[in-house]
């Protein structure tokens, strides 16, 4: 979809922001940029939208080379999000967002209508917040509506330089699962450019590193590694790269590991009109002390200890001494987020639900099954072997 054949950038003043460039994105793919300031990510994403024209080489968009293309019809196929979002700030976030669209020519209505679907597909209630100006929202909000605006021509292309840049953590967090869900329904090919490793190896597809012009890399301007997150993170093809993404890459890999099937426990599991004498035994019979509690239809509802139900008159039902448990996570969600919910709820152990918007209860992830799915990814990598056919070898307790 986007090729680079041999391209260079360079400056008036002789510097090469961009050196001998060549790589391919494909379509519906998302390739993360990533690099130390200078690096010459932001030249290359320019190079795109032709804001910056090549030295050298070129560049093709869907097999056209771009050079040969008006530049105004060229941006008409390319969405572009910077960190500064640059919304009008004397129109509302509806009309913000419906500006493309009317320029391009579509009744003022059906502008508005697209306008309002986008809000909603990048989480934002048209109805609360369509009317309000951008200054009346949060930074991630903001952001948000950037993304909702790049989206409403519904260009195949999206540029994004650091568009969570400037927001705090915890929201950027946010802003990185969203995107990531909204790229799986609108299936764009992106560039996203971040200096953040962190962010590159979630996000992307693949990501290039680009070299910083440190005396153990290749320089600036230049990519020296371009794969996927796995092989980046397990196997650095430079010392320059294993450096950039640092030595705790064993833990950024909880960022990139989803949970799988296999990485569950299968606790005993009750229902909620089930009698507690019933359900007593059952758990005495299985030496357990606490049982998931689903709906009648599958749900999860909660938990139950063993002593509660064991205190509790025979014909009690156990609904009346299930706790609901707020610490659960779609399968597919990354170990990191799985780390994360244990750690806010303060829980042993969190449920796991069919992704895609069912609610069926899957099983729990406790830590030590989390360690283990942590580890069968690193071997399974530095083995090329999927994770199912790792067989791990465990340093015995004292
Ligand atoms: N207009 C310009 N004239 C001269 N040099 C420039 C110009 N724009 C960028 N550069 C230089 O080109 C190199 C690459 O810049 P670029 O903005 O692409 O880097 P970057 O990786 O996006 O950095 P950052 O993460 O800081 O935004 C830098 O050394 C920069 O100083």
């Amino acid at each position: 979809m986007i090729r680079f054949e041999h391209v260079t950038k360079r400056y008036p003043d002789g510097t090469t922001a961009v050196d001998d460039l060549s790589f391919e994105v494909a379509e519906g793919e998302l390739v993360t940029l990533v690099g130390p300031s200078g690096c010459g990510k932001t030249t290359t994403m320019k190079m795109v939208n032709r804001l910056i024209e090549p030295t050298e080489g070129r560049i093709f968009l869907d097999g056209d080379d771009i050079s040969t293309l008006d530049p105004v019809a060229l941006r008409r196929r390319i969405g572009y999000v910077i960190q500064q979002v640059g919304l009008f700030p004397h129109k509302t976030v509806l009309e913000n967002t419906a500006t493309v669209p009317h320029l391009l020519g579509h009744p003022r209505r059906k502008a508005r209508e697209r306008a309002a679907e986008l809000l909603e597909l990048v989480g934002l209630d048209p109805a609360v917040h369509g009317g309000r100006y951008p200054d009346q929202l949060s930074g991630g909000q903001r952001q948000r509506v950037g993304v909702a605006r790049a989206l409403a021509a519904d260009p195949p292309v999206l540029l994004m330089d650091e568009p969570f840049g400037a927001v705090d953590p915890v929201v950027r967090d946010h802003l990185q699962s969203e995107f990531l869900r909204l790229q799986q329904q609108v299936r764009k090919t992106v560039l996203f450019v971040t200096h953040d490793i962190e962010e590159a190896v979630r996000l992307g597809d693949r990501i290039a590193v680009y070299g910083g012009g440190s005396p153990r890399g290749a320089g600036g301007g230049r990519i020296e590694q371009f794969d996927t997150p796995a092989a980046v993170l397990g196997a650095p093809a430079t010392p320059y790269v294993a450096d950039f993404v640092g030595s705790d890459r064993g833990l950024k890999r909880l960022s990139v590991t989803p949970i799988e099937p296999g990485d569950l426990e299968q606790p005993p599991v009750l229902r909620l009109d089930d009698p507690s004498s019933a359900a007593t035994s059952r758990l005495r019979e299985l030496d357990a002390r606490w049982a998931v509690v689903l709906d009648g239809d599958g749900t999860l509802h909660g938990w139950v200890s063993a002593d509660a139900l064991a205190q509790a008159p025979d014909d009690q039902p156990v609904r009346d001494h299930a706790r609901r448990m707020e610490a659960w996570l779609p399968l597919g969600a990354s170990l990191k987020q799985a780390f994360s919910v244990m750690l806010q709820h303060d829980a042993g152990w969190i449920a796991v639900l069919d992704g895609e918007g069912a609610e069926r209860f899957r099983g729990v992830l406790t830590p030590s099954r989390l360690h283990e799915a942590l580890r069968r990814s690193i071997d399974a990598d530095a083995r090329g072997a999927s994770r199912a056919d790792v067989a791990l070898e465990t340093i015995p307790g004292a």
